[in-house]
């Protein structure tokens, strides 16, 4: 099955008014040759959300959602909300949301549910602390999240999994190629054996520590279908690197 690979940019609590011109930069690189091969997405703050999307240059997304349609909330954002900005995505259970603010695997289900309720693909995240890497669980841990944050009715047409590392955020430290490999097959074997064949079809981002110079040999890994960028996704050029992996 062929899967168009998804680089989908997550500016976390970064970015102003004076971003909007790095979005058009990247939007300025999203030429017809990448198009053809990848689609990019940024998810801004919220701040941002309705000013990006009302450019329509690329697919805009939220970075969290609260799982109600609305009511008193203070704070929050819901996915309708994000829907009526211009989203098309949003990121939930990011590992950054999960600590701080213990969100658990039945939330992160509720928030996916809202996603789609709203009509928006939720980015799912899952990975493991390194305690949990160095202590052998990687595999149990990624496959409680997947179980425990995917609903039943999960498709490639509504939602995208991140496995992100929680180790590997914003570290400069990555797994090998092989410890990726290791973990998007895992993935794409559970979401198989529970959704059917067209679970196939679901990209499998990876992210944490994503650059330019490392994106070529990531990209690559089997299973791997985009990334999920932080850091480098502030920078057109460094965003445009990475996509260029698949150019
Ligand atoms: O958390 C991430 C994306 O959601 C990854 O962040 P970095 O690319 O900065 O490591």
């Amino acid at each position: 099955m062929s899967v168009k690979p998804l680089v989908a940019g997550n500016w976390k609590m970064n970015g102003l008014k004076a971003s909007v011109a790095e979005f058009e930069a990247i939007a300025a690189g999203y030429d017809a040759a990448l198009k053809a091969k990848a689609e990019l997405a940024i998810c801004p703050p919220f701040t941002l959300v309705a000013t990006l999307a009302q450019k329509g240059l690329l697919p805009v997304g939220g970075q969290d959602c609260h799982a109600k349609v609305s009511g008193a909330h203070t704070g929050d954002t819901s996915a309708e909300m994000l829907k009526d900005a211009g989203a098309t995505y949003v990121i939930v259970g990011h590992s950054e949301r999960r600590t701080d603010h213990a969100e658990t695997d039945a939330v992160v289900k509720a928030k996916t549910e809202a996603a789609w309720r709203a009509g928006l693909v939720a980015i799912v995240c899952v990975g493991e602390t390194h305690a949990e890497r160095t202590g052998g669980k990687t595999l149990d841990v990624v496959g409680t999240q997947v179980a425990g944050s995917l609903p039943d009715g999960t498709t490639a047409a509504n939602t995208v999994i991140a496995y992100e590392p929680v180790w590997a955020i914003g570290t400069g430290l990555t797994p090998t190629a092989a410890d990726v490999k290791e973990v998007h097959n895992f993935i794409r074997k559970e979401l198989v054996k529970r959704f059917g064949a067209d679970a196939n079809g679901i990209r499998i981002l990876y992210g944490g520590s994503v650059k330019p110079s490392n994106a070529a040999e990531l990209m690559a890994v089997e299973d791997v279908n985009g990334a999920l960028v932080g850091g480098a996704s502030l920078k057109a050029s460094d965003f445009l690197g990475i996509a260029a992996a698949y150019k």
